[in-house]
């Protein structure tokens, strides 16, 4: 039965989380969906569920210095209210002491009845003492610090720590641990991002043009957007400005053929025939029925018509039907989502350094899969929204050392108003702290005329 009290279907959803490794999003989307929860109440859900998820790393040091058990000897559900109820006292100005501990503790009567004296001890222990928190020492090990700080596991924050350094680690791993901002993409088939900057204050929604992609633009507000006529109408999708970039990067022109080998849910190949202004054809491909019926969906809403859907699994060869016939080749792969983790703070918790081992291994064979399919002359863009070197530099090269037909095309040159967002070897980069926008990569590559 659904429930009207906002912690109690947070409570239900981190559960979830941590016992099916769930998606927040999803859950949350279905949950809300159902309409128990109303007015202010949902935002606050919202809240609870990526808050904590987000400062998970922050909550458990808290937790293991006030807590009489060790932290993995408490049982899972009494955890989550200890982080629900420790996420309200720490981060939630709006929320008084009192309610952070009490909610918390008549949650437990219902859930975990065993442990509502030992939450209501901990609780009010850590309130007591919130500003005699310890922390481990930064000077001995830094990513020890930033796991409990900006809650990041360590071994990423030690793969932070090589790619960029003390300082710039620490300001990817706070930004990291934020609430992304809100970037849409207007709709060029249907109107100009001035236009619709106009329709949204008409209806009551603030919004500035992004600074980088001139489709983007940055929502202030948390106003729930997909209820607006404006979204029902197509006239906007919801997208990070990096997501954006990428597909200018590929620079699809009206009349191309365009191959999207990970398509789904569908944003860049909308985006991609968007930019086309709907002349020429996009097949997007993806492995997932289910999300491919998204990208159908999506491009319905936006009015994408050149845009197909098809079922492929991209790490086998692709039909001989598709060899050489594509102007433009995206291949957006299935990556770790370091670069995304403020999105789904749920992967950081999941992950590990063997997964991004098995994902190099597949991201190696669909871009040498895809690649089969660029006509002579043609570009091949390869992007993930990962941070790991292994999964983006490491597989360009490998690919390049196994394709003398193919060539690497400095970003800096070809979008020079992109250079600061791209890595001294010519690549995409952006990172959220320095840029706002995910972490994010991309590698423009163009097949040669002859070869
Ligand atoms: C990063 S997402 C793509 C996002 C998409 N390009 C967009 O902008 O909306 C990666 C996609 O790769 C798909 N995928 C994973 N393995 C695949 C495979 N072997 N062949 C084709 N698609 C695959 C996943 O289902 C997922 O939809």
């Amino acid at each position: 039965m659904a429930t009207v009290n906002p912690r109690h279907a947070a409570f239900l959803i981190l559960n979830r989380i941590a016992k099916e490794r769930s998606y927040a999003d999803i859950l949350l989307d279905q949950e809300l969906s159902h309409g128990a929860i109303k007015g202010l109440d949902r935002g606050l859900l919202t809240e609870l569920v990526y808050g904590v998820l987000r400062r998970q790393g922050t909550l458990d040091h808290v937790i293991s210095l006030f807590s009489s058990v060790k932290i993995d000897r408490i049982e899972r559900s009494v955890l989550i209210l200890l982080r629900l109820g420790l996420y309200q006292l720490l981060f939630l100005d709006r929320v008084p002491v009192s309610a952070a501990v009490n909610e918390t503790v008549k949650l437990a009567k219902i859930l975990a009845p065993k442990a509502p004296g030992f939450v209501n001890a901990v609780l009010r222990e850590a309130d007591r003492k919130r500003d005699a928190i310890t922390w481990p020492d930064k000077a001995k090990n830094q990513a020890e610090w930033m796991a409990a700080r900006h809650s990041v596991p360590q071994w990423i924050a030690k793969a932070w720590l090589g790619q960029l350094g003390p300082e710039e680690a620490e300001l990817l791993a706070e930004a990291m641990s934020e609430a992304p901002p809100l970037t849409i993409r207007a709709n060029t088939l249907k109107n100009s991002r001035e236009q619709l900057i106009e329709t949204l204050a008409a209806e009551e929604v603030p919004a500035r043009p992004c600074r980088f992609s001139p489709l983007g633009i940055q929502i202030s507000s948390r106003t729930p957007l997909t209820v607006l006529n404006s979204y029902q109408q197509g006239l906007f999708t919801i997208q990070d400005e990096a997501s954006q970039l990428a597909a200018l990067i590929l620079d699809p022109a009206p009349g191309d053929r365009v191959l999207d080998v990970c398509a789904a849910p569908g944003g860049k190949a909308t985006g991609i025939a968007e930019l086309m202004g709907n002349t020429g054809e996009v097949v997007a491909c993806d492995s997932n029925p289910r999300r491919l019926a998204q990208v159908q969906q999506l491009a319905k809403r936006l009015g994408t018509g050149i845009v197909g859907a098809a079922l492929m699994d991209a790490e086998k060869p692709l039909a001989s039907s598709l060899a050489n016939s594509f102007s433009k080749v995206l291949v957006d792969a299935p990556c770790s989502g370091l670069g995304v983790l403020r999105r789904n703070p749920e992967g950081k918790w999941w992950k590990s350094p063997d997964d991004i081992e098995a994902l190099a291994q597949r991201q190696r064979l669909i871009l040498a899969n895809a690649s089969s399919a660029v006509a002579p002359g043609g570009v091949l863009v390869y992007a993930t929204c990962s941070t790991t070197i292994r999964e983006n530099e490491c597989i360009v090269d490998d690919f390049l050392s196994r394709h003398n037909n193919f060539v690497l095309e400095d970003i800096r040159v070809f979008r020079p108003q992109y250079a600061i967002l791209c890595s001294n070897q010519g690549y995409f980069r952006p990172w959220p702290h320095q840029h706002g926008m995910d972490g994010f990569f991309a590698a423009r590559l163009r097949r040669q005329e002859k070869l």
